[in-house]
């Protein structure tokens, strides 16, 4: 059976280089071949590959090329070409070759002592000699053809060189020791390992090469795939290289015949065994960070040469699919509580390591990292810290950690299966642990910024009570609080004042009592129906009714000769309404009534000094009026006038006195210098719309007036007088002038002088509200009716 049937794919498992890409490769003809890639600094990322097709045959090369050269090695191949063609010995060829790839190997190794790698674990076995010949010829035809293509266009191995770790295991050495050695020097000859002596002078040959390889980075999807593949190819290896030891050989002879295809199956059937017994083995072992269950639980790499068997056999190992993991990767139904747990010893760990020292690193070692706990926890890896082994292993996680976790014992099982690789880079791991740790240390503080940040931002306790999310009391408070708001509202009740209490304070007002008498039954029925009062209709009722009340109608003894405040309202409103007069006409007639009536009252004052005091209403218009004409009379007029209007009636009064030098007091004169300096007093601060007490300083001003004893001269009305019942602690004039009809209240006038003013009201108006004014003598403004009994008052 041949092994070039198998298809098996082989990548050159190389680490760290920053010198470019080489290839390994081995021909059938026995001897080793070294078809190495040129190093360029320029393509430390470059990616190159060997594709093989199900024949063995390399996909990329149309021409099934052998593997490039540079021309440095093309020229090399070339003389060696030449000297197999002149001498074919392919003893001394090979010993030629060895030599020059020895001082290779030794340059490297004194200009890439810093270099790590991991592992890759290649025998090669050669072929007869008798092939040799042949070989060489072939690869002397691929290398003329190389020198016209570029290495890119070549067939390549796939090598990535970015930094990873890997393992690298020298097949013939199984024990630690010696895989130790060959790890940290893999330029160093194969057969330097003490336990190596079972090693063909051939496969020195192709170790010797190795230099060329070291230094080489792959990428973790290479490494898998090389351990997958790897591991394919070594079971495959396994399980036929005992079986078919002579008809390999056999194979191995057809092989050479055809010079493509060797070149090929000398790359891809790494456990191809030549008819001398030599078993050409590539072994591969690949630690892969991101897919644990790739390992082999057990990782034996055994190189055990029987004796006297012609191939060596290599166990394989399956990677174990039963194995489950600790965690489910999904979110599942505990999902939540495993993370509401992990959050938990975040928080507490967090809050230790925030209270000690950022410098202390050794803290900082004793955390473990728990990648994913945010996003579902898909990656529940940890990171110890403890060990700088494990530091290098799992750096990438590292990056990507987010939160801190107390928790070193999940290892176990990876560092039983790395201990001894992980031996071989104790200076990376501590260079790579500072480096975990700074980044460790840089997310243990950005997450405890974070926490700080929104802890400083939750709500006090009184503003969780504001929100009626905390209660402000218990619900046993709240109904002790209740129960003692009902009692004092109660206590509270029964202080309050009693109905007579009120109606002493003027705060209830009412009737004690109604009198109901009978009266004899009056025909109230009409000549025609009553739809609406005329006001002809309208004083004839008032009229009938006044004549009812002054004589038959069982009244208040006050009540049967004066009418009310509201009648006298009506008969001024009827006056601008109805009779169309304006109030300029009717203050002007009312103002110069009252200064008539002053005029007659004190005459022998004439140049006096009389203080006219002004109030907000219409009075004090009349008041206004009054002082203009006194001015006029002689008199020697002063208006204290404290609450003006804007109105341009009053303004246009105002100003008319001040043009008539009638000077404006600021301010009240007290009752002494009142007295002193004025003779007479003008009241008119209200009229028949006062009501109430008086308010503000209104009434300091009446009782100022009160005070001073000065003869007053009130207008319509004694100011702060009840409009009806009087006032007799008030103001007591000693000269009133009542303004077309006399109020109620002027029955409770005591003074000297009682006038009627306002010649203004018409005859209908006058008859209408049955006033039965007196008559004016002549062509007087006012008519003294001191002693006139008045029937109808207002
Ligand atoms: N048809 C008539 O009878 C005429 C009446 N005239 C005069 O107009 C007067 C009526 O004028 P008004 O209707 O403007 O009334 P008032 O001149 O009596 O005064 C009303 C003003 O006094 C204020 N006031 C009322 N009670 C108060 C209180 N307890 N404490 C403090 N301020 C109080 C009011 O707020 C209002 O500004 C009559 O008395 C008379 O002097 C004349 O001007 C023309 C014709
Ligand atoms: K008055």
């Amino acid at each position: 059976m041949s092994n070039s049937n198998v298809p098996i794919k082989k990548e050159g498992i190389l680490q760290n280089s920053q010198e470019g890409v080489q290839n390994v490769k081995t021909e059938n003809n026995g001897d080793v071949s070294l078809a190495e890639m040129e190093s360029s600094e320029s393509c430390t990322e470059e990616v190159k590959t060997v594709a093989l097709d199900n024949n063995g045959n390399d996909e990329n090369s149309k021409e099934n090329l052998p593997e490039p050269k540079n021309k440095k090695q093309s020229k090399e191949d070339k003389k060696k070409s030449k000297q197999q063609k002149k001498n074919p010995h392919p003893t001394e060829k090979t010993k030629l070759f060895q030599k020059t790839k020895q001082k290779k190997k030794e340059n490297a190794v004194e200009s890439d002592e810093t270099t790590k790698l991991t592992a890759v674990t290649a025998t090669v076995t050669a072929t007869e000699a008798a092939t040799e010949a042949k070989a060489a010829e072939a690869k002397n035809d691929s290398a003329k053809k190389i020198k016209s293509k570029s290495n890119k266009d070549l067939p390549h191995l796939k090598i990535n060189t970015k930094q990873n770790r890997s393992s690298f295991l020298c097949c013939f050495c199984s024990s630690k020791a010696n895989r130790h050695s060959s790890l940290t020097s893999l330029t160093s000859p194969i057969s330097e390992c003490s336990e190596g002596s079972g090693a063909p002078a051939t496969t020195k040959v192709q170790l010797d090469n190795l230099d060329a390889i070291s230094n080489i980075t792959i990428s973790s999807r290479d490494l898998i795939t090389a351990a997958i593949l790897q591991n394919s190819g070594n079971a495959t290896a396994s399980k036929t290289s005992e079986t078919t030891n002579n008809s390999t050989t056999a194979n191995n002879n057809d092989n050479n015949n055809d010079n493509t295809n060797n070149n090929s199956d000398s790359v891809n059937n790494g456990n191809d065994i030549n008819k001398n017994g030599v078993t050409r083995t590539e072994s591969i072992k690949v630690i892969t960070n991101f897919y644990p269950s790739l390992r082999p639980k057990s990782p034996v790499y055994h190189r055990t040469p029987s004796p006297g068997s012609k191939y060596q056999e290599v166990p394989t190992s399956e990677p174990d699919l039963s194995k489950q993991p600790k965690r489910s990767a999904m979110k599942g139904a505990k999902e939540k509580e495993r993370q509401k747990l992990l959050m938990k010893q975040m928080q507490t760990k967090l809050n230790n390591h925030l209270n000690d020292a950022d410098n202390n690193d050794d803290s900082l070692t004793s955390t473990s990292l728990l990648n994913g706990v945010g996003d579902g926890g898909h990656d529940d890896s940890f990171i110890s810290n403890n060990s700088n082994k494990s530091h290098n292993r799992y750096k990438k996680k590292t990056v990507t950690s987010k939160f801190l976790l107390p928790d070193n014992n999940t290892l176990a099982d990876d560092n039983d299966a790395t201990d001894d690789d992980d031996d071989d880079d104790d200076d990376d791991a501590d260079k790579d642990g500072a480096l975990v740790s700074r980044r460790l240390r840089k997310d243990r503080r950005k997450i405890g910024m974070q926490l700080s940040r929104k802890l400083s931002q939750r709500p006090s306790f009184y503003e969780l009570q504001e929100k009626h999310i905390l209660l402000k009391q218990t619900p046993e408070e709240y109904l002790k609080n209740k129960e003692e708001l009902k009692r004092t509202l109660v206590r509270k009740l029964t202080f309050r004042p009693t109905v007579t209490e009120l109606r002493e304070r003027q705060i209830l007002k009412f009737n004690d009592y109604i009198e109901v008498t009978e009266i004899e039954e009056v025909d109230r029925k009409g000549d025609r129906p009553w739809t609406r009062l005329t006001p002809q209709d309208k004083a004839a009722i008032r009229k009938e009714l006044n004549h009812y009340k002054s004589t038959e109608m069982m009244v208040h003894e006050e009540s049967k000769q004066y009418t009310s405040q509201k009648e006298a309202q009506d008969i001024d409103q009827e006056l601008f309404t109805e009779y169309e007069y304006s109030v300029d006409q009717l203050m002007e007639l009312a103002g110069q009534s009252c200064a008539v009536s002053f005029a007659k009252s004190y005459k022998d004052k004439k140049e006096s000094d009389v203080l006219v005091v002004c109030g907000p209403g219409n009075n004090g218009g009349d008041g206004l009026v009054c002082a203009r004409h006194l001015k006029l009379f002689g008199y020697n007029p002063a208006i204290f006038y404290p609450k003006r209007t804007d109105r341009p009636l009053y303004h246009n009064l105002t100003t008319q006195c001040n043009k008539m030098e009638i000077p404006f007091l600021e301010k009240l004169p007290n009752s002494t210098e009142m007295s002193k300096h004025y003779s007479v007093i003008v009241d008119a601060l209200f009229g028949f719309s006062f009501t109430g007490p008086p308010r503000g300083h209104f009434a300091d001003i009446i009782s100022s007036l009160i005070s001073s004893k000065l003869p007053i001269l009130s207008v319509d009305v004694p100011s702060g007088w009840n409009i009806e019942s009087g006032n007799p602690d008030g103001i007591q004039p000693d000269v009133l002038v009542s303004l077309t009809a006399p109020k109620l209240c002027a029955k409770h006038f005591k003074g000297r002088k009682h006038f009627l003013g306002g010649r203004f009201v018409p005859p209908q108006l006058a008859n209408k509200y049955q006033l039965n004014l007196p008559e004016y003598p002549g062509i007087e403004l006012v008519v003294d009716i001191t002693d006139v009994e008045v029937k109808n008052e207002l």
